[in-house]
């Protein structure tokens, strides 16, 4: 999001954006403002809540109302599919303020592959009045959910602009970590998807084990996530193996300087998955399906599963057919060129005036006819 505050913050004369942060993930969340130079205008405070979904997006919801009465805006913008963009959506709609969705359209047609991303960005779009898709793909799935082709516009990910952003001044390798030994390449590897927890994140442990053991001149990076379900089967597995190196999470653009370097992705995250196509690097995507289709079709990836059979016999075909992961670097970027949170702020520009806000629920048909009962319009 930080690229699109950056973009509306560039138009004082038009726009007033206010940051509202919720503290979700706080020090991942904390971690990524600072790599980014900026901090929230607010922060919603959230005391005690429980864990899980339903119990964060209520409180989120209530914390944000204040918020909102405060902020009193004209336009909400949420991005992607987090408990709290949901929230966010959720406590505009109720103060009848239109929704701008960014990241809006990515569907992997079923909700428990990732759950709960799909439900909440299938919610959040049926709440938002401008759909910011990413790639021509977001876009055709919103149209066929049946909104209207004047709400959707495809801008490019604001993941790519972030990327972009950070890579001119970039350290050829992070300070905070031992560089590669000479003459190794690198595999970096993420996992921490909700649906992986158990036995599948131990699955994908044993399979970065079995890839250090079957290409020793391979040295693994593998980021922690501080989620103890996912960083303690990570440890018994592999926190003494000589060529996997457990970190915690990276600044970003340590992050990213390792990404670069790196020979072969293996990872179930989103937003890697269009870092990596942007940077040309192979990635095997351990899900069991993903919403990130056009770097499937591009050849930049390729969907793996969470099998631990699959997941080695692929890492190790590619890290020792050379040829085969040179066609893959070559595939090419499909999420975007780095402008879509100037593309972004110029549509908010044209759009947020004329902006209508249908309450109905209902979607409109493409020259704008509703057939939803009851609404509120406000311009
Ligand atoms: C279902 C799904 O795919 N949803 C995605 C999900 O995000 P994700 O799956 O991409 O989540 P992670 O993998 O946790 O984060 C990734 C980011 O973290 C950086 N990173 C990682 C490790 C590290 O050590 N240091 C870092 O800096 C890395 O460069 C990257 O930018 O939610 C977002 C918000 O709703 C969505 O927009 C997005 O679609």
């Amino acid at each position: 999001m930080a690229p699109v505050y950056a973009a509306l913050a560039k138009r004082p004369e038009i726009f007033a954006p206010t940051w509202i942060a919720t503290g979700q993930h706080s020090s991942l969340a904390d971690q990524a403002f600072a790599d980014f130079g900026v901090k929230p205008d607010m922060t919603v405070e959230l005391k005690d809540v429980p864990a899980g979904v339903s119990a964060q997006v209520g409180a989120t919801v209530a914390a944000l109302a204040p918020a909102l009465a405060t902020s009193d805006p004209e336009l909400v913008i949420v991005q992607g599919d987090t408990s709290s963009a949901l929230a966010g959506a959720l406590a505009a709609a109720a103060r009848g303020v239109p929704v701008a969705h960014v990241e809006a359209g990515l569907r992997s047609f079923d909700f428990d592959h990732p759950n709960p991303e799909e439900s909440i960005r299938v919610i959040i779009a049926r709440l938002a009045q401008l759909h910011f898709a990413p790639t021509e793909n977001a876009a055709a799935n919103l149209r066929a959910e049946g909104f209207a082709d004047r709400r959707i516009h495809v801008t490019g990910n604001t993941v790519v602009d972030a990327l972009m952003s950070v890579l001119p001044t970039l350290p050829a390798w992070p300070e905070t970590l031992e560089p590669p030994q000479a003459g190794k390449r690198l595999v970096l590897v993420t996992t921490h998807r909700r649906e992986s927890w158990g036995d599948q994140i131990e699955g994908i442990a044993r399979a970065v084990a079995s890839i250090s053991d079957a290409v020793p001149d391979a040295e693994i990076i593998l980021p922690v996530h501080p989620n103890p379900v996912v960083r303690d089967p990570l440890a018994t597995v592999l926190g003494t193996h000589p060529r996997v190196r457990l970190t915690p999470p990276l600044a970003y653009g340590d992050f990213v300087s390792v990404l670069r370097r790196s020979s072969l992705v293996l990872t179930d995250s989103g937003g890697v998955q269009e870092e990596a196509a942007t940077l040309g690097v192979p990635t095997l995507v351990m899900r069991k399906v993903t919403e990130r289709t056009e770097a499937l079709d591009a050849g930049v990836a390729k969907l793996v599963g969470t099998d631990r059979d699959d997941i080695e016999a692929l890492a190790i075909h590619l890290l020792t057919h050379e040829d085969d992961r040179q066609v893959m670097a070559q595939g090419g970027n499909p999420f975007g060129d780095g402008k879509a949170g100037e593309r972004i702020a110029s549509l908010l520009a044209r759009e947020v005036g004329a902006l209508r806000v249908v309450r109905s629920g209902e979607t409109e048909g493409p020259d704008g006819a509703k057939d939803g009962t009851g609404r509120r319009s406000a311009s």
